[in-house]
């Protein structure tokens, strides 16, 4: 007896310092439930719907719980611009994530390192891309690669008389080949696709589960959850897919290292190959405690796996949807790039006539929503926003999936509309409140080599190959909301136009 008003009283005391004072010390939010906070919100409602309905209950600036970790969360572009962007170094950080101890051992990697880490290596990757040859033709030549062997391989089916295409099957090992042969140097098989199959079931799993209630709650206390009935579940798929990641990366390392030479002064010819010889060059220089450790390696080849494959590819599959479920927009493209290109392969130097293309990949992103619920990032010191003072280190979005959604900004924000994204003369300009690869010091990576993909793809297909629902097989365009936002399995048809 005791015992149990102990327990009560402990209670009693966690629950007024956990609602009468904790709570208060953040802009307001939907009441949150003791443990667990608001994860309970997104088993009904998908998370991007949950933050539109808060949006318009609670404003520009609100707070959510997941488990006991308060997370303010903004949803308005100009907030956004006035906090992430023009006082960027006060939301650099990020939420150290406790699975990330488990997942990227030493907070290492891309997507959720800090400090000089995070700055050595982030400048590190995006020289990389560049001596890869992004903003040069040689970037391009890498991509149009993979554009061509989709098209090639697509026109070969049609005329084998294949009627009905899986398409989203198709560009996902393109964009999984991209990204492999930045990694690793080199391309997957269409023949034997066993590689990239697991590969890409590794990298599903572990976005999808990221997005999933019960990792979200068990985020900061894995370690005591998982010995809980209904939480053993998911700490098993985290340890077993860590396990696979280790090994396909760890793979991709050793061959590496049995075939390099690290004096050679040729340039590099993929993200391993640079990392190792960058490594070698620090350790021979005498350079102690850098930032180019093997672990680190290990968790950057996963990140630009995990944030560089399922986003691109996931975000063509909606366009493709889009532009079926549209057929008006696809006779547009297509009539332009019959105007301006023709019959041959589209390159970047038709991107400036290509107007009405770039808005409706423009829109693609808009409307597809691809990031629900953006990364989380940490305040690295004291701030006011919107008169409410957020302390240093408390966990904050910018919410960009509520921007691209805002009927202040993109009126009918739910319908497909290139238009939006045109001037009176016909022009293509991008307004601010698109940020779909977000804003800041944090903002994507990978942006350019992904619009460089969105783009290269989606004109060459639609310039070569024609596209349709297929009779009685509708695409139903149902949105599956997890770490990214992903269709529904779906199916079309497609006939050569050359
Ligand atoms: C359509 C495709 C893509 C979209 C929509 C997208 C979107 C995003 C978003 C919203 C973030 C979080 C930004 C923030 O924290 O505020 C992010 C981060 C990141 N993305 Fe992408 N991304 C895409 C493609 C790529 C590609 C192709 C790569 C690399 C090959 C990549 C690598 C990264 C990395 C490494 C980060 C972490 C950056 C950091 O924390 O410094 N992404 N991306």
């Amino acid at each position: 007896m005791g015992l149990f008003l102990v327990a009560l009283g402990l209670l009693a005391v966690y629950l007024i310092h956990f609602y009468f004072i904790r709570r208060r010390q953040f802009p307001p939010g939907p009441i949150p439930l003791p443990f667990i906070g608001n994860a309970y919100s997104f088993i009904s409602t998908p998370m991007d719907t949950c933050f539109q309905k808060w949006k318009d209950e609670y404003g520009d600036i609100m707070t959510f719980w997941l488990g006991d970790t308060p997370i303010v969360s903004i949803h308005d572009s100009k907030v956004i611009y006035d906090t992430f962007v023009k006082d960027a170094d006060a939301y650099i950080g990020r939420q150290q994530q406790r699975w990330n101890e488990l997942l990227r051992p030493g907070h290492t990697g891309l997507l959720f390192s800090e400090g000089s880490l995070w700055r050595d290596n982030r400048r590190f990757a995006l020289q990389v891309f560049r001596n890869l040859g992004l903003g040069r033709n040689l970037m391009q030549e890498r991509v149009l690669d993979d554009v061509i062997a989709l098209i090639d391989y697509t026109k070969k089916e049609i005329k084998a008389g294949t009627t009905e295409f899986n398409f989203f099957d198709e560009l996902d090992i393109s964009i999984g080949s991209v990204i492999n042969s930045i990694e690793f140097g080199y391309r997957f098989s269409r023949d034997d696709r066993t590689e990239f199959i697991r590969a890409k079931k590794l990298a599903t799993e572990q976005v999808k589960m990221s997005g999933s209630v019960m990792f979200r709650t068990m985020e900061q206390h894995w370690e005591y959850f998982r010995y809980l009935p209904f939480f053993r579940d998911t700490y098993m798929k985290v340890f077993n897919s860590d396990k696979e990641h280790r090994a396909f990366f760890g793979r991709q390392i050793e061959e590496h290292r049995k075939h390099i030479d690290l004096e050679s002064e040729e340039e590099p010819t993929d993200y391993v190959e640079a990392f190792l010889k960058h490594q070698h060059k620090l350790d021979k220089e005498g350079v102690v405690g850098h930032s180019f450790s093997e672990t680190q390696l290990y968790s950057a080849l996963l990140d630009l796996w995990l944030a560089g494959q399922e986003t691109t590819a996931t975000t063509l599959a909606w366009l493709f949807i889009y532009v079926i479920k549209n057929p008006e927009v696809q006779k547009k493209c297509q009539a332009e790039l019959d105007e301006f290109v023709g019959d041959r392969i589209v390159t970047l130097d038709d991107k400036v006539n290509l107007n009405y293309v770039n808005a409706t990949v423009a829109e693609a992103q808009r409307l597809c929503n691809l990031v629900p619920i953006n990364v989380p990032h940490r305040t690295t010191r004291d701030v006011e926003i919107m008169g409410h003072k957020i302390p240093k280190h408390t966990v904050i979005m910018n919410q960009i999936s509520t921007v691209m959604h805002d009927e202040r900004y993109f009126p009918d924000a739910k319908s497909f509309k290139p238009e939006r994204f045109l001037d009176e003369k016909g022009k293509f300009y991008a307004p601010p409140e698109l940020m779909p690869f977000s804003v800041g010091k944090r903002a994507c990576l990978g942006e350019g080599l992904a619009r460089l993909e969105l783009f290269l793809f989606t004109a060459n297909a639609l310039n070569q190959l024609q596209f349709g629902e297929i009779p009685g097989k509708p695409i139903s365009g149902e949105r599956i909301v997890a770490g990214t936002t992903a269709p529904a399995p779906w199916v079309c048809s497609i006939t050569a136009r050359y």
